[in-house]
């Protein structure tokens, strides 16, 4: 399924003394299968523009088509309850919103709430809980006697559990350690590649979108500043840098490399192992340098 956002502006609080837009002239595609990051500032407008993917906000000019519907500004949209179930928004710190008395029945909520009969919908948590790594026997378990970071599976085992076409991450692993990072992040990649689910991710992590992402689009002051493949975006580190954003630790070794001693590699590297082999390949050709 994709999703397209055409020149959409949001304006909050419309028609009052805090009416603020929040972002203008946003133009950009989501193919079906793709994963894309979405980086900025704070306040860029990047969870104004997740609320549109699943219709949660509509666009006050512009439209969004998800799929075969087109949310249009001013047009009442009806029937959102396919579309909320087809993209799911796993909303940043999303442990808050547990709220049952076991997991189990934390993750069979959502889907139950869409007509998914309790077999079913009890399936699926059996097999979400070992796909987000936690023990069986979570299932049995107050969310509440569980940590953060197990917290937060449970809640994206509930979203899962709606089998979403597309996936939406606002910061999933804000507040994590880095090996709970490390796991959530391959889980998504994994499930991305695997079930081909479509993938958006808001992130501040510049490591994370070189290293997932088919598309990277940067948000500046509510607009889209620049967007393109990784490695296109991450070859002019100069221009990040201008807007105050950082780059990946692996292309910031190279930018030192070309600035500090001249050696200027064929392409960015956005990997270790790309790196490792480029500079292999450097130093096979007989390059003084
Ligand atoms: N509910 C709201 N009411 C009024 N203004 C809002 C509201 N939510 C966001 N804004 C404003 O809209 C703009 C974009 O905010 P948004 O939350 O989309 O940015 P963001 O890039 O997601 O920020 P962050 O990284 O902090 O989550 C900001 O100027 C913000 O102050």
């Amino acid at each position: 399924m994709d999703i397209k956002l055409q020149n959409i502006e949001y304006r909050y609080s419309i028609g009052t003394p805090f009416e603020r837009k929040a972002i203008e002239n946003v133009h950009f595609n989501i193919h079906s299968g793709e994963f894309v990051a979405i980086i900025g500032h704070t306040g860029s407008g990047k969870s104004t523009i997740l609320q549109h993917l699943n219709a949660l906000l509509q666009p006050t000019s512009g439209s969004v088509i998800i799929g075969d519907r087109v949310i249009e500004a001013g047009k009442k949209a009806k029937n959102l309850k396919a579309i909320r179930q087809k993209v799911g928004i796993v909303f940043q710190f999303p442990e808050h919103q547990l709220f049952e008395e076991t997991v189990e029945k934390d993750i069979c909520y959502g889907p139950m709430n869409f007509g998914i009969s309790e077999s079913e919908a009890r399936r699926r948590a059996q097999e979400l809980i070992e796909l987000v790594g936690l023990p069986m026997e979570t299932l049995h378990k107050s969310p509440f006697d569980l940590s953060g970071g197990q917290m937060r599976r449970v809640a994206i085992a509930g979203v899962l559990a709606m089998e979403p076409e597309v996936i939406v991450l606002d910061e999933p692993t804000a507040g994590l350690d880095p090996r709970g990072r490390k796991e959530i992040m391959d889980m998504f990649f994994t499930l991305h590649k695997e079930k081909k689910l479509s993938t958006i991710l808001v992130t501040h992590s510049m490591e994370d979108a070189a290293e997932y992402a088919d598309q990277v689009v940067i948000m500046h002051k509510g607009c889209v500043y620049k967007k393109g493949d990784p490695r296109s975006i991450f070859s002019s580190p100069d221009e990040l840098f201008s807007l105050g954003l950082s780059i990946p630790e692996v292309v910031r070794f190279q930018y030192s490399l070309q600035k500090n001693y001249g050696i200027k590699l064929n392409k960015t590297c956005l990997t270790i192992s790309e790196l490792v082999e480029e500079l292999d390949h450097l130093r096979k050709s007989g390059d003084p340098s």
